[in-house]
């Protein structure tokens, strides 16, 4: 019997999108053919690439065969943001090739679009004699670490793509129908998770795109961009904020600032890599110099300023929130009748809790405009993101905490907030982490990764920090346990 209210249960339209990849003469094409039930006897290498549609119990699934040379491998990562899963093809009887086949693995895995997605590796070419098996193939190319790394769902499937020719219809080999039934099952069970993701990372690329093709704003946009992914995606407040309990005067506080900036700034630049669409930002500190001729960066009030404070060593970054990211963000999605981010949570990251304090606090009075803490500084608009002394001094890796935080905070005087964070557990929203990577003496990379409930893997922003007269010099060595900021 049909629904009496004559509602219908809408079924969410599906659209699988996989990646055919692993090194040329692997038979990816081959395998594809099999699927698609064509019975090819001779298979050329592929240029570029080509689209397969196959349909799964009703869902529309597309297969990106990409050619596997190392010229066409450059173009795979363009393609990352849009699958819902990889399809990695090795050739098993091909031992000269397992380093590459390992090291072409391990890239594909790393790579932020794909982090988290489900793999299926195919161990491709049983039919020749001694080809490695799935068990082989697991422990030659290192797979279990590796997957785990990257939080991939794996399944490896040995096969054969090579089909008896007098055959009309190819009969598909039972490793292969297994593993991409596998697969699909795996992402329809997930879809509304992975899909989100994928359209979440598409929108994000679109805008990165649209940034990066405007050159008079490349610097500073590209800037806005990683800032606004770390700050609207994570939907959290800053990790190392913490709420300033200022003495000062506003004039007082004003002055400093002004002085501060005044020393070290910082210069921002994205780089790009030859090759590659993705950037990395580059902070690069200017030395302290009294000579008033010499020329400062001047960074867009768009994305903000960068400084570095030369006596404590704060790096201050300041992010601008985007309205466009929060459109798709998840946590806006939550709420379905209204455009609503669920602030009451992340109070940090609304700039309408960030005006409510600072009107709370000129009402107050007693509070500075903006109040200055031992390097820590929050001010209208923007918000701590890496605090360098606390990263030098202690830290090898800092587990952030997440803050909770009532309504009625915001009535609240600054120095009467509550000022102890609560840990984050994995149960909530955000698992975030900030590392500090591997140092040379004047480089060190940051990156800030954290986790959504809804994603299926961790976000990544990467900062590399240059720093001109850098002293010390960070290295695993340096770092023993783990401490959580609070
Ligand atoms: N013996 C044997 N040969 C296979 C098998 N699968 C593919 N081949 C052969 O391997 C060669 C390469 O196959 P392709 O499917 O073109 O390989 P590919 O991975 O698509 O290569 P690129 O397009 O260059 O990246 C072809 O000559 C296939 O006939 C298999 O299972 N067994
Ligand atoms: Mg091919």
């Amino acid at each position: 019997m049909g629904n009496c209210f004559g509602f219908r249960r809408r079924r969410l339209r599906r659209h699988i999108v996989l990646i055919l990849i692993g090194l040329d003469n692997a038979g990816k094409t081959k395998t594809v053919n099999n699927l698609a039930g064509e019975n090819d006897d001779k298979v050329l290498p592929t240029v570029g690439f080509k689209a397969v549609n196959l349909v799964h119990k009703d869902t529309p699934v597309t297969i990106y065969d990409l050619g596997g040379g190392p010229h066409f491998r450059q173009i795979w990562p363009q393609y990352y943001s849009e699958v819902h899963g990889v399809i990695f093809v090795i050739d098993s009887s091909d031992f000269t090739r397992l380093d590459e086949c390992k090291s072409v693995l391990e890239e594909v895995l790393s790579n932020d679009k794909i982090s988290g997605k489900p793999i299926l590796v195919l161990a491709n070419k049983q039919d020749k004699s001694g080809a490695l098996d799935d068990i082989d193939v697991v422990e030659k190319l290192n797979i279990e670490p590796l997957v785990n790394r990257y939080r991939c769902p794996t399944l490896v499937e040995s096969y054969s793509a090579r089909v008896e020719t007098n055959a009309k219809k190819p009969k598909i080999d039972p490793g292969l129908r297994k593993g991409y039934h596998w697969l699909l099952n795996y992402i329809v069970k997930r879809y509304g998770d992975i899909n989100l993701r994928v359209q979440t990372d598409i929108h994000a690329e679109l805008e990165r795109r649209k940034r990066m093709s405007q050159p008079s704003n490349r610097a500073s946009q590209t800037f806005t961009a990683l800032s606004d992914d770390i700050a609207t995606q994570t939907g959290f407040e800053n990790p190392n904020f913490e709420i300033p309990k200022s003495s000062k005067t506003s004039d007082e506080s004003k002055d400093s600032n002004l002085k501060d900036l005044g020393k070290g700034l910082i210069l921002v630049k994205p780089i790009r890599k030859p090759n590659s669409i993705d950037s990395t930002i580059t902070i690069e500190s200017v030395e302290e110099s009294d000579q008033s001729n010499v020329a400062r960066p001047k960074l867009s009030p768009l994305f903000g300023r960068a400084s570095n404070t030369s006596t404590n060593e704060t790096v201050r970054i300041e992010l601008e929130p985007r309205s466009e990211f929060r459109k798709l963000s998840p946590i806006v999605r939550k709420k379905s009748a209204v455009n609503h981010i669920d602030f009451k949570n992340r109070p940090q990251s609304s700039p309408t809790y960030a005006r409510n304090m600072f009107s709370q606090s000129s009402k107050n009075s007693s509070i500075a405009e903006e109040p200055r803490d031992e390097g820590r500084t929050l001010d209208r608009k923007h918000r701590v993101l890496l605090n360098e002394a606390d990263l030098a001094t202690a830290h090898r890796e800092i587990v952030l905490t997440a803050r909770e935080h009532t309504s009625s905070d915001v009535t609240h005087a600054w120095s009467t907030l509550p000022a102890a964070p609560r840990p984050a557990s994995a149960s909530q929203l955000l698992r975030r982490q900030l590392e500090l990577g591997p140092a040379t003496p004047n480089k060190r990379r940051l990156s800030l990764r954290h986790m959504q409930r809804n994603k299926t893997s961790p976000e990544r922003n990467t900062m590399l920090i240059y720093e001109p007269k850098a002293k010390k010099h960070l290295d695993k060595g340096d770092f023993e346990t783990p401490t959580a900021i609070n």
